[in-house]
């Protein structure tokens, strides 16, 4: 605010620092220029930390890691149109995703845009963020500033969390009012995401539907993660005994080697299920829409979300649980009565064959990578697995094809909410974003295992990482092009090493420490020796460009038409 004459005056740029910092916002990621430039410096003037990145789209990505790091919604500042739509694929990620977060935009002039008689970086920018984003609200005056912000935080937060854009044009933003006027008009947002509790009679339907099941299956999805309610779903799984499949931004609720996970036999437990709870789940693509034959065609479905209007949309909930996965949980644990429910010595029999089974053909395929030459995606992995045994407080931030798809089942977590990765959406280039959310929000140390290709999405963020000294190593598997390679000769021979992309050298050109490894042993070393230094750090794994498959698992997603010759 500033004094002119006995008149004492604030502006927009002050209203929106003064609402983010009574609403308790303390970080915010992003890339300054007109018209939002001084919104930026006076937020880190005013002790919000600023993060300052090389593209939009990082930082919106970064934005919506944090709000699900911290169900508060994470904070993204771009400048109007380029800025702004390079920040719409993060605020649409972080949407389809259920992460909470506000892309915050200077725009244009109104009169001018209105008319389209061309302004400076002219675009209706509320028009195209609202088919992208769970919400989108213009402010006008100066004085709606306080409403705005805290609009736009309870939206983001509340009922099923998603990303939110507020617009805030330059003329708001350098609106001149009354300092007093505009104090009253900023308000801090009270319990942004009301705990919701389904009644007895729901709770009752679903405890009868689980106790009377002969293979019961829990899934836990990253709604359940993004809850903190860790110890009630402990609780529950360890109560009823059930078995229980963590999605792979749930790994960590319970610890991955936990006795009752099945995520080894994770086919068989969908194919034989015959009452599936879902928590945090949606029964999306990623599981298959619940069709058979991949699941029980008699299978019936419990599921716990806080969104009513996900329910029965690929099959019918038999037992709906509309609420937040905390108070569901613990309404559950006190009405189950001990011993109720109790889960067949036989279906976790059934479980624990196929395991031992599927774990020794895993074993087979560990061991011969240990000793490949070129080094193969798992010869790489077991050795960062190791590592990470040894750091459970790392974050694990994935992305990439193989490189996703091997990781999630070769990395196991300890901890919840310390995996990252490409999501609901399949998306790429959230790696960087996603890493340093991690490091900001909670001081790392990150480990992001990243497909070479997916790395390149946001590569030039290694130059923020090392500008701000983030305690993160990016490792990037790299098999010499998007899917396969790009020039695995006639004969299969692998690429020549020398046409391989240095990324061990970029990360040297900003400061960091690049490394490059060839073996799994230099794999090892190298990782050990990052994370001790705990500074930016590049890990460049020499891949062999044979490895893997396109596009990893999901390849059946390709169209069937006439083959093309691969
Ligand atoms: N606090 C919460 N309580 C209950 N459900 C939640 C909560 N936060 C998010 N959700 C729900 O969790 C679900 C997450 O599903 P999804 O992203 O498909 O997870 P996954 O891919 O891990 O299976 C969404 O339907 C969302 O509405
Ligand atoms: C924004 C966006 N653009 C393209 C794509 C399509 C894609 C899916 S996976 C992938 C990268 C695969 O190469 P990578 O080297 O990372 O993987 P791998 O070596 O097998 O581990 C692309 C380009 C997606 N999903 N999102």
């Amino acid at each position: 605010g500033g004094v002119v004459g006995a008149e004492k005056l604030t502006d927009g740029i002050h209203l929106v620092v003064d609402a983010l910092k009574l609403n308790e916002v303390d970080a915010i990621y992003g890339v300054v220029g007109i018209p939002i430039t001084d919104l930026a410096r006076l937020a880190q003037a005013s002790g919000i930390r600023y993060v300052g990145f090389r593209h939009e789209s990082a930082a919106g990505h970064a934005a919506a890691a944090a709000g699900f790091l911290t169900k508060k919604p994470g904070i993204c500042l771009t400048v109007s149109a380029p800025g702004f739509l390079n920040g719409l694929v993060a605020l649409a990620n972080a949407t389809v995703n259920c992460f909470p977060m506000v892309q915050i935009s200077g725009s244009s002039e109104r009169h001018l845009v209105d008319l389209q008689r061309g302004d400076y970086e002219e675009m209706d920018q509320l028009a195209a963020a609202r088919q992208f984003a769970k919400a989108a609200y213009r402010v006008h005056r100066a004085e709606d500033i306080g409403r705005g912000v805290a609009r736009a935080i309870r939206t983001a937060v509340s009922g099923r969390p998603g990303g939110v854009y507020l617009d805030i044009p330059a003329a708001v933003l350098g609106e001149v009012i009354d300092a007093d006027l505009g104090a009253a008009s900023l308000w801090q947002v009270v319990d942004p995401a009301p705990r919701q509790v389904p009644d007895s009679a729901a709770l009752d339907r679903a405890i009868e539907l689980l106790a009377s099941a002969q293979r019961p299956l829990v899934v836990l999805g990253k709604g359940a993660a993004y809850a903190q309610a860790d110890e009630q779903i402990r609780q529950f799984i360890e109560l009823t005994g059930a078995p229980y499949l963590p999605m792979s931004m749930a790994k960590g609720l319970l610890p991955d080697d936990h006795p009752q996970s099945v995520a080894s036999t994770r086919s068989l437990a969908l194919r034989r299920a015959d009452v599936v709870m879902l928590v945090g789940a949606r029964l999306n693509w990623l599981l298959g829409h619940g069709d058979s034959p991949q699941w029980n065609a008699d299978a019936k479905f419990i599921q716990v979300d806080i969104a009513s209007t996900e329910l029965d949309s690929n099959q019918p909930i038999a037992a709906p649980l509309v609420g937040d996965v905390g108070s569901v949980m613990q309404a559950l644990i006190e009405r189950t009565k001990p011993g109720q429910i109790a889960v067949p010595a036989q279906w976790r029999d059934e479980l624990s064959a196929r395991s031992a089974e599927n774990v020794g053909k895993m074993a087979k395929r560990l061991k011969a990578a240990e000793s490949a030459h070129p080094m193969k995606f798992l010869g790489a992995l077991q050795a960062i697995r190791d590592v990470l045994r040894d750091n459970p407080g790392a974050y694990v931030v994935n992305e990439g094809a193989n490189a996703l798809d091997l990781a999630r089942n070769t990395i196991g977590m300890q901890v919840p909410r310390h995996r990252l990765d490409s999501g609901t959406w399949g998306v790429m280039g959230i790696g960087m974003g996603y890493a340093i959310a991690a490091a900001v929000e909670t001081g790392g140390p990150v480990v992001a295992i990243e497909g070479d290709s997916a790395f390149g999405f946001s590569g030039m963020e290694i130059e923020t990482i090392c500008r701000y000294n983030l305690p993160i190593v990016t490792i990037v598997l790299n098999n010499s092009g998007v899917y396969r390679g790009d020039d695995v000769s006639a004969s299969g021979d692998p690429a020549p090493t020398s046409l391989r992309a240095r990324h061990d050298l970029m990360i040297a050109a900003f400061g960091g420490k690049g490394y490059r490894a060839e073996t799994p042993v230099e794999v090892t070393a190298a990782l050990r020796e990052a994370l001790a230094l705990g500074k930016p750090a590049l890990i460049d794994c020499v891949i062999d460009p044979t490895d893997g498959t396109e596009s990893g698992n999901i390849a059946h997603l390709n169209p069937k038409g006439i083959t093309v010759q691969r």
